[in-house]
């Protein structure tokens, strides 16, 4: 295992090349070799200036060429999560079912309406939310007095979406700015789908016709590079990354930056690790790429990647990195095969940031952009 526990200290900027002795015709002078024509001895030859012998340059984080294949054409970004809905709908029943069902009833006494509280737990929705849900239903029911299943399916679809919160800024920060590259960084804990997202992500980019390149990071799981290498190369992007294993991620998050201003791309999207020996190093090391980065040009983004499945648990992991990194956005992942959608809401309200995509599949074009109401759609759909 490769020891990344080193203390951190201030960030060093690298690899700003270290400077080389010129090749003079001085330093690479040889002796002649041809034969003196005169018989008299002469004086030895003065032997080459030996050049001081450098210190091991750190090695470069190198650029993938992109190989010539066909390039994948990604599915548009726009729709995406309603082309995705019955991934949604099929594990989220118990809106669809449950909830719809219990408010239908002719009589909704106080048994049903803990059901119903129950119900939303279920989702991961959080307490909190589920109480404040209960209560505005409760009103409207008693207000509107109606029982009829459409009347309560448009109720409860309007509440969801309130509490979903539609004012949010969900939109991504993927354009230039003063002339460099947008940056995002995607940080979360060792499984939940970073490197998948990142790859995924950059298809959404290129489908909205953005120049991407991609930064490889995550340097503590040596495969990590690999797999982003390839979720480029099929899309045509280039990966930025270092065949060192254990390299400082914070040099190639500096090099993929420098690669995305040289070639004015539009985005440049750096994968990070999720593990490393302890908690505390993996919070600092995240500090110094983001700080490492910025010498070429601001983070925009940071995208924090949360596993749907692992449900308030995984929230509790997911705020650690909100302390070390300023999050700009959340990725939910595996949001298919989960009814724990209300996890949304719960993320949002405990992280106060903006779900942005979530994940819907292990397909390469399943990432979708967050949109409230088909999200809300999605869950109650039939
Ligand atoms: N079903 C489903 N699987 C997903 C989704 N997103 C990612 N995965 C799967 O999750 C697994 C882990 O993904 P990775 O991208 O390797 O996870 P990681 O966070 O980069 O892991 P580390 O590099 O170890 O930190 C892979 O098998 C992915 O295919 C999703 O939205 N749905």
């Amino acid at each position: 295992m490769v020891a990344l526990d080193r203390p951190v200290d201030e960030p060093k900027v690298a690899p700003p090349p270290e400077p080389q002795p010129e090749l003079t015709a001085a330093t690479i002078e040889v002796p002649s070799v041809t034969e003196p024509t005169v018989a008299e001895p002469q004086a030895p030859p003065e032997p080459a200036p030996v050049p001081e012998p450098e210190p091991e340059p750190e090695p470069e984080p190198e650029v993938i060429e992109e190989p010539a294949v066909e390039l994948e054409k990604p599915a548009p970004a726009a729709g995406r999560l309603a082309r995705l809905r019955a991934r949604l709908a099929k594990s989220n029943n118990v809106f669809s079912k449950g909830l719809l069902a219990l408010l239908a009833q002719d009589d909704i006494d106080e048994d049903v309406w803990d059901e119903i509280e129950e119900t939303l737990l279920m989702s991961d929705l959080g307490t909190d939310p589920a109480m404040e849900l209960v209560d505005r239903l409760k009103e409207r029911v008693t207000v509107e007095g109606t029982r009829d299943p459409e009347a309560v399916r448009t109720m409860l679809r309007e509440e969801l979406i309130k509490m979903v919160d539609p004012t949010m800024d969900r939109r991504l920060a993927a354009t230039r700015k003063d002339g460099k590259p947008a940056v995002m960084m995607v940080v979360g804990v060792n499984g939940v789908g970073k490197t998948t997202t990142v790859g995924k992500l950059a298809r959404v980019l290129v489908a909205e016709e953005r120049n991407v390149i991609l930064g490889a990071a995550d340097t503590f799981r040596a495969a990590a590079a690999e797999q982003l290498t390839t979720w480029g190369e099929r899309v045509g992007v280039e990966t930025v990354r270092s065949e060192q294993e254990g390299a400082d991620p914070a040099s190639v998050a500096f090099s993929a930056v420098e690669a995305g201003i040289q070639q004015e791309a539009d985005v440049v999207l750096v994968d990070t690790a999720g593990r490393l020996h302890s908690k505390a190093n993996l919070m600092e090391e995240l500090g110094k790429v983001k700080r490492v980065a910025e010498k070429q040009a601001p983070v925009d983004e940071v995208l924090l990647v949360i596993d749907a499945t692992t449900g308030q648990n995984g929230l509790m992991q997911a705020k650690v990195f909100t302390e070390a990194v300023d999050v700009t956005g959340i990725v939910l992942t595996k949001l298919d095969g989960t009814a724990k959608g209300g996890i949304v809401v719960a993320i949002q309200r405990q992280l106060g940031v903006p779900v942005k995509l979530i994940g819907l599949g292990e397909g390469a074009d399943d990432l979708a952009p967050f949109e409230t109401e088909a999200f809300v759609d999605a869950l109650i759909a039939s």
